[in-house]
């Protein structure tokens, strides 16, 4: 479990972590999202002691990472891929940091195992694609068997078989117990990943809420229906306070009225319905939609299509 207080950092005038309090609970997965520059590196710097809080505590398991005695057995961490030494082979690097953790080394083959990077272990890892880095990173911070599992925006760069395959890592330790807190501004990413989010904006806590709740919570719900009789039904459905838009092939589009009512309506007045679904915004939609006041660096967004999903 990590435990923050009151969380702050400041560099010089600028206020990257705002006073955040928080808890990230061990068996689910823990999504952190923020726009760029919201605090998210800074923050998982300081749960690591890598950075020093302004004011404000946080905790490992009741304890400062900089308190512990071993801490690669009880914390384990992925922030730059790209921190290991390049003439060295994924197996060296492993073995390095396992003399230092006191871990057998039996464990640096079982880590590798883990990761899928057995068959290149033994090569350089200077030539290793962006995606065998990010998997060497996951094995170093696999490799004290961490009961708290930290990483930052893992799946960047990575191409979608990468991306699926730390999505499953990621569930799998969470269902063993793990705390497992991930950082990513890949809301899509984060929908399909975490049970829990914790969305901060210009260093200030947005949102601590199930990834459901979050969804229900900021987008509207709309539903989509297809009628014979388009104009009829847009006309009861106004007369009953929803609102209707309609696209070029008379498909009606519902806010303010859910499915069970139109749906009735249509019955009521014998109006012929081919399709009646309830559509939610993505998580995409929801994180634009509450951190729209606090993205550090805007840029104009042409007006996009929706692209809404059939509400499980
Ligand atoms: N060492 C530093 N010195 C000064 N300012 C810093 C330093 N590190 C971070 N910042 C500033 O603090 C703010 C938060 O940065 P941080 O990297 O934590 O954000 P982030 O949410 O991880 O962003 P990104 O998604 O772009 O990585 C930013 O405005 C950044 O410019």
């Amino acid at each position: 479990m990590i435990e923050a207080e009151g969380l702050t950092k400041r560099y010089g005038e600028r206020l990257a972590v705002d006073s955040l309090t928080f808890t990230i609970r061990p068996g689910q997965v823990t999504g952190f999202l923020g726009p760029n520059g919201a605090g998210k590196s800074t923050t998982m710097r300081m749960i690591l002691g890598l950075d020093t809080p302004s004011a404000g505590v946080v905790t490992i398991d009741g304890k400062p990472f900089t308190a512990m005695d071993n801490p690669m057995r009880e914390v384990g961490a992925l922030l730059d891929a790209k921190a290991i030494h390049g003439g060295r082979s994924a197996y060296q690097h492993l073995w390095c940091l396992a003399q230092l953790g006191g871990i057998p080394k039996r464990r640096v083959d079982e880590v590798l195992e883990l990761v899928g990077l057995t068959g290149v272990a033994r090569k350089r890892s200077k030539g290793f694609s962006l995606g065998m880095g990010q998997r060497l990173g996951i094995a170093s911070a696999l490799l004290g068997d961490p009961k708290v599992l930290m990483f930052d925006e893992p799946v960047n760069g990575l191409d979608p078989e990468g991306i699926l395959w730390i999505r499953n890592l990621m569930k799998s330790l969470a269902a063993q117990g793990r705390t497992v807190f991930v950082s990513s501004h890949l809301m899509s990413e984060m929908e399909n990943t975490a049970d829990h989010l914790l969305v901060i904006g210009r260093g200030r806590l947005i949102a601590d809420c199930p990834v459901h709740e979050f969804i229900r919570k900021n987008s509207e719900l709309a539903v989509r229906v297809r009628t014979a009789e388009p104009t009829r039904l847009a006309e009861l459905v106004t007369a009953e306070g929803g609102r209707v838009t309609t696209d070029g092939d008379g498909t009606l589009l519902v806010t303010g009225m859910g499915t069970d009512r139109i749906g009735d309506l249509a019955f009521d007045h014998q109006v012929r319905l081919h399709e009646l679904a309830a559509l939610r915004a993505s998580l995409e939609e929801a994180f634009m939609e509450m951190t729209r006041d606090s993205v550090e660096f805007q840029a104009a967004v042409p007006a996009g299509a929706v692209a809404p999903e059939v509400a499980r």
